[in-house]
């Protein structure tokens, strides 16, 4: 069940101001008594708090990981899931009303992942949880876990970065920045203030077609769709280069693009996606090395080793930037960087061993 925490003003780190910020979030299981049972799992770019399954409610796109019985038994554990400050899935976001009940839309300020650690630990406040048993999360929730564990050290007693680097690197900024511009430049766009209009369904379907070229290894496009026409629709080369039908992985890219976009806001796809690209956790705190020197988390870093968008090698890097030795856990997959969500069940033995035995 989706609830909703009313956490007062926020003052943002470059600047901006937010009066009066509403965080949603689900949670399972039972905080103990003496508040040490509590998990934060932090979702990915375009994830919501539905991490799990309730009684009889519809999947969760972390089912194996978390639930009765699982890695994180919600029937030991103190679960919670936030939807990210600015996200589009409960909490205050551009979509939001402001207090004269207009949307914020483009006037909505700009939101880091500190930010977000910051209201998110009033969240923790009010529901008394002191310190989290264990922080965790894949691709951005690996940034929001990474930067918990940095922001509020003391706060976070284990932390699970999955799938994610210590700053977001050239590569990842340059194809944010083409994801932002294909929803700039939609004509419906309307600089962000779309909300009594069309919304910029082409500009967003276009952001995920590339993003999610990123998240799939080429092997696995290789494998699924070669150069198959897509069926049914109007053969491709005898007719080239006039009209024709499309390959199976245009086909393929469309439905991803039309589905995003029937269930996401282009705004916070923006503010995520920028948030994503701002995320360095050397930000004015010297090296990472130093940055992370105080941290008081114990660390389980995890890669997927076909990922093309967060490189092995850079979880390698932030491991090795740890005060603490910490191996980097491979998750072996040929999907690519969406491996943290189809492959997960590969973390839940080691996280289990090392996190959520019994206590
Ligand atoms: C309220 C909410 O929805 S919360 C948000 C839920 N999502 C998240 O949390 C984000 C994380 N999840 C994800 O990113 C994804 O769901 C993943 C990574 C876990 C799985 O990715 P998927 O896109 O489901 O898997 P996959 O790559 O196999 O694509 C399957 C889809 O492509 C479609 N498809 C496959 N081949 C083709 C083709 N040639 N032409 C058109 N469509 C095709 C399938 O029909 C299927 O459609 P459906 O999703 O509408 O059923
Ligand atoms: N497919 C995931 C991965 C992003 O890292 C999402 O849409 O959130």
């Amino acid at each position: 069940m989706l609830r909703h925490a009313r956490i007062g003003s926020l003052d943002l780190e470059t600047g901006g101001h937010l009066p009066d910020v509403s965080l949603a979030y689900e949670a399972w299981g039972t905080l103990n008594e003496d508040a040490t049972n509590a998990v934060l799992v932090a979702h990915a770019l375009t994830g919501s708090t539905h991490v799990a399954r309730g009684s009889s409610e519809e999947d969760g796109w972390w089912d194996a990981l978390v639930g009765p019985g699982k890695t994180v038994d919600t029937d030991r554990f103190f679960v919670v899931a936030v939807n990210m400050l600015g996200g589009c899935y409960g909490s205050t976001g551009p979509s939001s009303l402001d207090a004269q009940g207009r949307p914020w839309g483009s006037r909505f300020p700009f939101v880091t992942i500190r930010d977000s650690v910051r209201a998110e630990a009033r969240l923790a406040d009010l529901l008394g949880i002191q310190a989290w048993h264990t922080v965790l999360g894949g691709s951005l929730g690996g940034a929001r876990a990474l930067e918990w564990a940095v922001t509020e050290p003391g706060r976070v007693n284990r932390c699970a970065v999955i799938a994610c680097t210590a700053a977001s690197s050239a590569e990842q900024i340059a194809f944010g920045q083409a994801q932002l511009d294909a929803i700039r430049l939609d004509p419906d766009f309307n600089g962000g203030d779309y909300y009594n209009g069309r919304a910029p369904v082409a500009g967003l379907g276009l952001a995920r077609r590339i993003a999610h070229i990123t998240y799939r290894s080429e092997a696995e496009l290789e494998y699924r769709f070669g150069r198959q026409p897509q069926a049914q629709e109007e053969p491709l080369g005898s007719v080239l280069p006039g009209a024709r039908g499309r390959y199976a992985v245009e086909s393929y890219l469309d439905h991803q693009g039309r589905k995003l976009a029937g269930r996401f806001d282009a705004n916070s796809y923006l503010l995520l996606t920028e948030a994503l690209m701002s995320h360095d956790v050397a930000r004015g705190r010297g090296t990472v090395r130093q940055a992370l020197a105080d941290v008081d988390a114990e660390f389980f870093i995890a890669a997927v080793d076909s990922d093309r968008l967060y490189l092995p090698q850079q979880s390698s890097d932030l491991a090795a930037a740890l005060p603490r030795t910490t191996d980097v856990h491979m998750i072996s997959a040929p999907i690519g960087h969406d491996g943290f969500l189809t492959d997960v069940e590969q973390i839940g033995v080691p996280l289990r061993e090392r996190f959520f035995g019994e206590p």
